[in-house]
């Protein structure tokens, strides 16, 4: 089998926009038996040339002697404050054709695959995927977390988690926190290479961590999914043989403007929403246990009942949720007696009931490799 510097001579001679070698781009190396996964970093203002920059890469890594496949990935270092920071997905890069090549094995043994989406960032959308995919693991269900917000992967963070995964039988195993596997972008390359992919590159990867991951037999698949509603996150929601979605919103007007795009997204793919929950609805003091309203509670309620999608439930803006996250212990996993971890147990029970009576649409082909 061909080593990391076989990998790194073979790109030497091959150049990517602004004649730099392929060599010095690389951000990350996996290898195993006949299988490389490399991913190398880009500029993400020119993703065509990008593009023909990781096709050459994976051939010339396929021509490796010992070398049976090759999956070359692009992601981006993201310059502070640049404009090339999408982080609505508003991509003007024009998505990849679906080119479908049938159902990767990886996903057949996956009987629910439910996306957690938002409309814009910072919604808490991470968190909720995480303690929605505890809460389900609690109710007896196999589950897996893809964390596929490539944008700022939060995984890593979120379960404490900084090994790279092993490759074993060509795919990629997930990792493991409580009970449940977790894969990442985030594990994949060098932490300190925040990424920005843009449009066909992050299609691209997407699909590839769906379908190049040792998931094995699973109840459920929770993807936490990029925010915003532009053409990756259609192509993602397109791709995706998806159970079902779930929005996740402030209770502020704008973020409740973006969870309406969110949800018009997802009925343009006919993939089923499970409904809404309202992130932050009302705040909980840790030192008196009251309860206040800060915002202007109920609109998520409100607006889904105007949409005709079911409201989910409610959590409260909470120092131990935010503790929890962001120590690397989500609160269903760490503290699974609490009364915050309440609100996301009986949000997992509702999406088990709902994903085991709602009647699915045909699962499309996706994308692999
Ligand atoms: N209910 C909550 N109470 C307190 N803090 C919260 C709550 N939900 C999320 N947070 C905190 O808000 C921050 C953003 O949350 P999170 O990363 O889950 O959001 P996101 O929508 O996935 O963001 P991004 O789009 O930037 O990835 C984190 O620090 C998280 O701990």
């Amino acid at each position: 089998m061909a080593t990391e510097a076989d990998i790194l001579k073979a790109l030497e001679n091959l150049y990517g926009p602004g004649g730099v070698s392929l060599a010095k781009t690389v951000s990350g190396v996996n290898l195993s038996g006949a299988k490389a996964f490399v991913s190398l970093s880009g500029d993400p203002a020119k993703p065509e040339g990008w593009e023909a920059a990781r096709v050459n890469a994976e051939k010339a890594i396929r021509a490796l002697p010992g070398v049976e496949a090759a999956i070359v990935t692009l992601t981006a270092e993201r310059a502070a404050g640049a404009a090339g920071h999408d982080h609505h997905g508003h991509s003007h890069a024009a998505p990849p054709p679906p080119q479908r090549r049938g159902m990767s094995p990886t996903l057949d043994k996956i009987r629910y695959i439910v996306v957690v989406a938002s409309g814009k960032g910072g919604v808490g959308k991470s968190t909720t995927s995480a303690n929605l995919a505890l809460g389900l693991a609690a109710q007896g269900w196999r589950v897996g977390l893809l964390d596929a917000d490539i944008y700022g992967p939060s995984a890593p963070r979120l379960f404490g988690l900084h090994e790279k995964p092993k490759v074993e039988g060509g795919k990629l195993a997930p990792l493991e926190a409580y009970g449940i596997k977790i894969m990442s972008m985030g594990f994949l390359v060098d932490e300190d290479t925040p990424m920005v992919w843009r449009g066909p590159m992050v299609a691209q990867a997407l699909t590839q961590l769906l379908g190049e991951v040792a998931w094995g037999d699973l109840d459920a698949l929770v993807v936490d999914m990029p925010p915003g509603t532009g053409d990756v996150q259609l192509t993602m929601a397109q791709q995706t043989p998806i159970a079902g979605a779930v929005i996740v919103s402030t209770p502020q007007d704008l973020a409740l403007i973006d969870a309406r795009r969110a949800v018009a997204m997802f009925q343009k793919v006919e993939a089923p929403i499970l409904g809404i929950i309202e992130n932050m609805s009302y705040f909980l003091c840790p030192h008196c246990g009251g309860r206040s309203e800060i915002f202007s509670h109920g609109g998520a309620r409100h607006d889904a009942e105007k949409l005709g999608v079911p409201f989910l439930g409610e959590a409260p803006l909470d120092m131990k949720i935010r503790e929890t996250s962001d120590a690397g212990k989500p609160v269903v996993g760490a503290e699974p007696n609490s009364p915050q971890a309440a609100v996301y147990l009986n949000l997992a029970a509702k999406v088990k009931t709902l994903l085991e009576t709602t009647k699915h649409r045909a699962a499309p082909n996706i994308v692999v490799g």
